[in-house]
């Protein structure tokens, strides 16, 4: 732990984000390993630290786009002259002392039978590789960091030997391995740009990574220009208690976060939501009886057996049924996802189709209409201008409804919730706009009409006043 202690401080004042009195200190925690914990009386929205990465870089998920791998713009890519199979998006980019150190390694590695890796799976591999060109400091926190064994860990560095063909010797192999480990199990999507484009990337932050996770976490994070990670309180944290955020979606239903939190962070979350199968009375992960259309709420009997049984007509729902039920349902969620995107049929799944499986409000309904707040006003199809009336006042009580259920979730003074306020901000100075155009259209019209009115070559709706 001293070690650990030494070694976030040293990264934080390289970083020039060290602070003498910080409010955090790390502590062996009840619920799994090491935590951070409030080192004083933490006000709702207080700065609680900044962290910078260790390591940063592109996400490995080949359906992610392909990026420049120094400034991570995603338009006027190269690949890099040097021939490393990189992307880069400009000369400055491709020369910078970063790009040259990787590259050198990466042609380093190259076979004489194998001389161009040119494929967008290296930038995908990157992140990993780039735990080599740490000191050898940030190489002891790295593996400080806590990590998962699992086949689905490190598939990056089988992909740099085996498809790539990358000649990297044993060590190498053996740190970039277990950065893979590391990296699943702390690292943060961190997403870089601006409006004219923007890209996900994963970024490895030591001393976040030591927060638990709690389903309704007490800290909500945002990152500057300079990749800074900036940790503030959601509510108010007593001095003492543990600091979490959330590993999952905030709108998932228990038995989605659980099976995600399992499958991809190896622990069962124990926390108050997912102990309360009413989810603090929000029933978010009910479905609707078959029979009698009651709600049944999800009763866990062991780590991942849920009993689905309706407490009044005694009719028990096997797993098996709920989990296909959403994954079919879940699969016509995900169908909304094209470019050409239908507001309607959206509106028409949720009010007329999902409510004869599942309560009115749902997981998956919170997620369709979550997803309405940013089509309506920002897809070309639904510019503001453009909104109807009704479908303003849709987005508004959508706003409206989200706002409720994260109180019901006691999410406190979220991203979420900010992000929320600021669209029915929005929604109202819409309707506000077109009700002051309708008052100056009025005075317009009435002074125009005045003026006008017996001219002959008056516009067509004022010919009645000339006779
Ligand atoms: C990012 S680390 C958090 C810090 C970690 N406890 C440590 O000692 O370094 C994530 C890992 O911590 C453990 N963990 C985090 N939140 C947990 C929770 N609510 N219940 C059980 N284990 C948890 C799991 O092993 C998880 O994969």
């Amino acid at each position: 732990m001293k070690k650990l202690n030494t070694l976030i401080n040293e990264h934080l004042e390289s970083k020039n984000i060290y602070e003498e009195n910080p409010r955090w200190i790390i502590r062996n925690s009840d619920i799994g390993g090491r935590g951070l914990f409030a080192n004083c009386d933490i006000k709702v929205g207080d700065v609680i630290f900044k962290d910078n990465p260790l390591i940063i870089g592109p996400r490995s998920s080949m359906l992610c786009p392909v990026v420049c791998i120094i400034c991570y713009k995603q338009i006027d890519l190269n690949l890099c002259s040097r021939n490393c199979g990189l992307y880069v998006c400009s000369r400055d980019c491709e020369n910078s002392l970063v790009h040259q150190q990787e590259c050198d390694l990466i042609n380093n590695w190259k076979t004489e039978n194998e001389k161009t890796c040119i494929d967008s799976a290296m930038t995908k591999c990157l992140t990993p590789v780039r735990s080599l060109l740490l000191s050898d400091n940030q190489k002891e926190l790295l593996k400080l960091l806590i990590s998962h064994s699992g086949l689905q860990h490190g598939f990056e560095i089988d992909i740099l030997k085996n498809k790539l063909k990358l000649d990297f010797n044993s060590d190498e192999e053996d740190l970039m391995r277990l950065t893979c480990t590391v990296l699943d199990a702390n690292s943060f999507e961190v997403t870089v740009g601006n409006e004219h484009g923007r890209s996900g990337l994963r970024g490895l932050y030591p001393l976040s990574s030591l927060m638990n996770h709690s389903c309704v976490p007490n800290t909500m994070h945002n990152f500057d220009c300079n990749q800074n990670m900036i940790v503030k309180a959601t509510t108010f944290i007593p001095k003492g208690n543990e600091l979490f955020h959330s590993y999952t979606r905030f709108l998932w239903g228990t038995p989605v976060r659980r099976a995600h939190l399992a499958r991809t962070k190896h622990f069962i979350c124990r926390c108050a939501r997912c102990e309360d199968p009413l989810e603090y009375g929000s029933n978010l992960s009910a479905i609707l009886c078959e029979n009698c259309k009651c709600v049944i709420l999800p009763v866990y009997t062991s780590k991942m057996n849920i009993l689905w049984k309706c407490n009044e007509c005694k009719h028990v729902v096997t797993n098996k049924k709920v989990t296909v039920m959403l994954r079919v349902l879940g699969s016509r969620l995900n169908s909304f996802n094209t470019a050409d995107i239908d507001v309607n049929e959206i509106l028409e799944f949720v009010n007329n189709k999902l409510i004869n499986y599942l309560p009115r409000i749902n997981q998956m309904s919170v997620e369709l209409k979550y997803k309405l707040v940013w089509i309506l006003g920002y897809d070309p199809k639904y510019l503001w201008n453009d909104l109807s009336t009704d479908l303003l006042n849709e987005k508004e009580k959508i706003c409206r409804e989200l706002l409720n259920l994260l109180e019901t979730l006691r999410a406190g003074r979220s991203k979420m919730r900010g992000l929320l306020l600021y669209e029915l901000q929005c929604c109202l100075r819409e309707k506000q706009r077109r009700k002051s155009d309708k008052l100056e259209m009025k005075t317009l019209v009435q002074e125009a009409q005045e003026i006008l009115k017996d001219d002959v070559h008056a516009p067509p709706e004022f010919k009645s006043c000339n006779g």
